[in-house]
């Protein structure tokens, strides 16, 4: 589904990784590691294609993804560190606003039993701001039920979900792996024992 090729990134010049390759096939999960500035979400946002590599090339079904950004976009769902979730905004407005920019369609009844399900019953017309920082990421997180994109690139999802929470949002992975999906993530949690397609590249710091 995806591969990555001779992909070099230089931020502030510091080469943050030099003539990376790999590839992702359908089913699989890829983490990636490495401490704090090594260069993960500048990975990860390249191979969206939100940022230009210094030189390589992303190729999602053996097409470089500038030949046909508006393809490979349609098959992408990316979640960043920043959840994107607008603060004034309720719950349910924000789902209903996602659905409609990306053109999906859910009957009102269906976003309150998911938002119910993702443990948020009673919270789902209140601005997002009174919410805590897990319950935000819970609202940020509901577009991985309500979307049919191949390719998940997550940025630290995990961030404030307690153990339920991760629970809940592993189902839905192995769930989109069983789908013929593929994600690729960022996350400091051990998944080793939690899937068994799991690749990991680490990334070092390189001064
Ligand atoms: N837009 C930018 N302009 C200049 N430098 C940047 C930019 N984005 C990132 N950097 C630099 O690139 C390096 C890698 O940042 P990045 O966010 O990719 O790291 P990371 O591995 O995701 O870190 P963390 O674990 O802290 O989230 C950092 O030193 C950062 O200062």
């Amino acid at each position: 589904m995806l591969e990555i090729k001779a992909l070099t990134c230089i931020k502030q010049d510091r080469c943050l990784f030099e003539s990376l390759n790999f590839s992702l096939l359908s089913g699989q999960i890829m983490q990636i590691e490495g401490p704090n500035g090594a260069g993960k979400t500048s990975l990860l946002r390249i191979i969206a294609g939100f940022s230009q590599p210094d030189e390589g090339s992303v190729l999602f079904n053996k097409k470089n993804i500038n030949e046909d950004y508006d393809g490979f976009a349609q098959s992408l769902l990316f979640i960043g560190h920043k959840t994107g979730v607008n603060q004034q905004l309720t719950a349910y407005e924000n789902v209903m606003h996602w659905l409609t920019v990306h053109g999906y369609k859910s009957a009102q009844t269906e976003i309150y039993d998911l938002l119910g399900k993702l443990g948020l019953v009673g919270l789902e017309d209140v601005p997002v701001r009174t919410l805590s920082a897990g319950q935000q990421r819970r609202v940020a997180l509901v577009r991985l039920w309500l979307n049919d994109a191949k390719l998940w690139i997550l940025d630290e999802p995990f961030t404030a979900l307690d153990k339920k929470g991760v629970a809940m949002l592993q189902a839905q992975f192995q769930l989109h792996l069983d789908n013929g999906g593929a994600i690729l993530l960022t996350t400091h949690q051990d998944l080793t024992n939690s899937f068994s397609s799991l690749q990991t590249l680490v990334l070092e710091y390189r001064h």
